[in-house]
């Protein structure tokens, strides 16, 4: 059963249309990617699917009794404010000394809980918020750009433990990334947005299909260009990037199905 689906989702941010006509489904246990320029709408669609975005117009559906967990792009934390682990696992809700410290090992936290949130290293932040989101025991884990700022190690670490979570909790995963190999080796589907769904594919269809190498030019750059394309050149086919979000999505005959 499908766990969320959005359809036709138009949302406005101080008058300008910033996502318009985007669709999007997600099945039990996939990993979908989404990949667009900067300010393309990434979080904005993640913030309306977890139901925090109101929509100018569209509709999100969700499976009765659907649990999300969200690992956020950003978490501010007042200087001044004392927050150990523990308190902050424990917001907005509480949970028993036992899940907490199970979780915290899970991500390789084990006794960290009296550690204070402002003092941790920027991986084991991100270790923290994965671990508040599993608490949750979620159906889909929704990470917003979840390693930036992460070094290379740190990042390809924070993603092997993202498959093992799947593997282990059965859960959908959501994510924006400008990870390249995330993108081409982690993902089961590409969602490629610019105010609207351009278009979407496994990885290996996406940067094979001949209509996806005609759309974005990848020449010798090969699958680099998937990461690296930015929206603004000029094709002599029917999907034009610059009109934005009032654009509709490519038609991409094979990369399309999924
Ligand atoms: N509260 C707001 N009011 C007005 N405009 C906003 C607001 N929040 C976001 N926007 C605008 O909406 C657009 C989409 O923002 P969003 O953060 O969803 O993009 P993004 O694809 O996640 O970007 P990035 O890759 O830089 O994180 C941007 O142009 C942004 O400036």
């Amino acid at each position: 059963m499908t766990l969320i689906e959005a359809r036709d989702l138009t949302v406005r941010l101080g008058g300008a249309t910033v996502l318009e006509g985007v669709d999007l489904a997600l099945e039990p246990g996939e990993i979908v990617t989404i990949v667009g320029p900067n300010g393309s709408g990434k979080s904005t669609l993640l913030r309306a699917l977890l139901g925090i975005q109101p929509l100018a117009s569209g509709r999100v559906t969700r499976k009765p009794g659907l649990r999300l967990g969200y690992v956020p792009q950003r978490l501010h934390i007042d200087a001044g404010l004392p927050l150990t682990v523990r308190r902050f696992l424990s917001l907005p809700r509480r949970h028993g000394a036992a899940d907490t410290a199970a979780v915290l090992a899970r991500v390789s936290m084990a006794g960290m809980e009296e550690r204070q949130m402002l003092g941790l290293s920027g991986g084991q932040l991100q270790r923290v918020l994965l671990a508040r989101a599993l608490l949750a025991r979620p159906d889909i884990l929704v990470l917003d750009e979840p390693t930036q700022g992460l070094d290379q190690p740190g990042e390809a670490a924070f993603y092997e433990l993202i498959e093992e979570v799947r593997a282990e909790f059965g859960c959908a995963i959501l994510m924006v990334s400008h990870d390249l190999h995330v993108v081409m080796s982690a993902s089961d589907r590409v969602i490629c947005l610019n105010g609207h769904v351009c278009c979407q594919g496994t990885p290996h269809v996406v940067s094979n299909a001949p209509e996806y190498r005609a759309l974005f030019g990848l020449g010798t750059r090969g699958t680099l260009a998937l990461y690296q394309h930015d929206h603004d050149h000029h094709h002599d086919h029917d999907h034009d990037h610059d009109r934005g979000p009032a654009a509709a999505p490519a038609k991409m005959s094979e990369a399309d199905h999924v």
